[in-house]
């Protein structure tokens, strides 16, 4: 029972099978199953399963697994079975269930814990959003690391799915710099092998890896999309170790695809021990020192304004006019972007290759260049995957880029096409200040 990454009013229960995450569809089923089996309840006809239910504890099999993971990674010369004596680690676990990571994994393998945070779980989440991404949970988290002078601070979501640190000297990674941290590390065991992320990645994010012999695939966003991207390209025998999503989700092909934040953060703690024995004193942020962030980066929402039922339509309209708008070559110096510096097969980030995709929520991103600047940022337009509403994601390199991509965007496509009639355009008015 989770709320994911959410607040309170977003509790829900999710569903695994041995394959790992189920589709919509299978959701369907066994809440159609469930309401069924509820009928014949309340019509008294028994519901007793032929083979009855038996309880496995799962957790703790689970945290062994993490231990066994470290023990024989680290491989510690002196105490092998307590790797981390010697390490404070600060757990903020949001109120959510990841606090068995610090009392079944951490404190068993010698790790000082003290200082940790919002252990116990509570369905209200009454310290802050339990997201790795919230500004609360990172600030907290940071303020502990340096009270503690402890080595590491680790910020999970409510199901453990996502994760984000912070480093000894009290620096958040999460979104792009996670992703480079988990990159530096994945591409040392791995040389060469691709990283997938969501399109909503800064151009120094490419480059940096790139410039570690990696090759980076921008993709759709949505983890699952990301994942399975993985799987694909691994199937077509382009070795790729490691999927990752701006919003924390992380997977690697060694713990079979799945988005594990738990296991993420081993890597990160592995790599850690192992630079300390390796003699280097200046901890993992040090993996990440020449990722450069982009100068400006921001979000803007717009909600589809339609009856909840045309809602999904409207938004496939509004996408579909945009990717138009840019290639009539109707908004000067922007260029559908295909795949970024991937060498993968041109376009998948638009879906136009051989085997395309199924689609969830549409999305493009497009280049943006003037003649003074060369390329200078980029705009990604996308359909929310849950809500209905746009989410406008941009970048740029040079002062005051977003807001001249915003104008550009608001004028010269939502006011030019009409667009603006069926979003609701408040918040790029407001970023503009008008
Ligand atoms: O489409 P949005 O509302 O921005 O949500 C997008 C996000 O949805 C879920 O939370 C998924 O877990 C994420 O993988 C995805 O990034």
């Amino acid at each position: 029972m989770t709320a994911s990454h959410l607040p309170y009013t977003r509790n829900g229960l999710k569903f695994f099978t041995k394959k790992g995450g189920l589709t919509s569809l299978e959701v369907e089923e066994i809440c159609d199953r469930a309401a069924r089996k509820y009928a014949n309840r309340l019509a008294k006809v028994s519901t007793m399963l032929a083979t009855p239910p038996t309880r496995v504890n799962f957790m703790s099999a689970y945290a062994a697994h993490l231990r066994n993971v470290i023990k024989e990674r680290v491989n510690h010369p002196t105490h092998y079975d307590t790797p981390l004596k010697g390490f404070q680690i600060i757990v903020n676990a949001g109120n959510g269930s990841g606090g068995f990571f610090t009392w079944d994994v951490l404190d068993k393998l010698g790790a000082d814990t003290f200082g940790s945070l919002h252990l116990n779980p509570d369905g209200m989440f009454p310290n802050h959003i339990p997201n790795p991404e919230d500004k609360t949970a990172m600030a907290l988290t940071r303020a502990a690391v340096l009270d503690n002078s402890a080595d590491l601070g680790i910020v999970f979501d409510t199901d453990v799915d996502r994760s984000g640190v912070v480093d000894a000297k009290g620096n958040p990674i999460n979104g792009d710099k996670l992703i480079a941290l988990m990159s530096a590390i994945i591409l040392r065991e791995h040389p060469g092998t691709t990283v997938v992320t969501d399109a909503r990645t800064s151009v120094a994010l490419t480059r940096f890896i790139t410039e570690r012999g990696g090759h980076h695939c921008l993709y759709r966003v949505g983890y699952r999309n990301v994942i399975d991207k993985g799987v694909q390209l691994n199937q077509d025998g382009i070795e790729t170790h490691l999927m990752m999503e701006t919003s924390g989700h992380g997977a690697l092909k060694e713990n079979y695809f799945l988005d594990d934040g738990a296991y993420m953060v081993v890597k990160i703690i592995i790599e850690m021990v192992r630079m300390k024995l390796a003699g280097f004193n200046d901890g993992i942020g040090s993996l990440i020192e020449d990722l450069e962030e982009p100068l400006e980066s921001t979000e803007l929402r717009m909600n589809v304004i339609a009856e909840p039922r045309h809602a999904k339509v409207k938004a496939v309209e509004a996408i579909e006019a945009f990717r138009q708008y840019i290639e009539e070559g109707k908004l000067q110096g922007w260029e559908l972007d295909s795949c970024g510096d991937c060498w993968v097969s041109e376009g998948c980030l638009v879906d136009s290759n051989e085997t395309p995709a199924a689609i969830d929520a549409r999305m493009y991103r497009a280049k943006v260049s003037d003649e003074e600047n060369g390329q200078y940022g980029w705009v990604h337009l996308r359909q929310s995957i849950h809500n209905p509403n746009l989410a406008v994601n941009m970048q740029s390199t040079v002062p005051g880029g977003c807001r001249s991509m915003t104008a550009v965007l608001r004028d010269k496509f939502l006011l030019a096409s009409g667009m603006n009639k069926t979003l609701d355009i408040s918040q790029i008015d407001n970023y503009l200040g008008s």
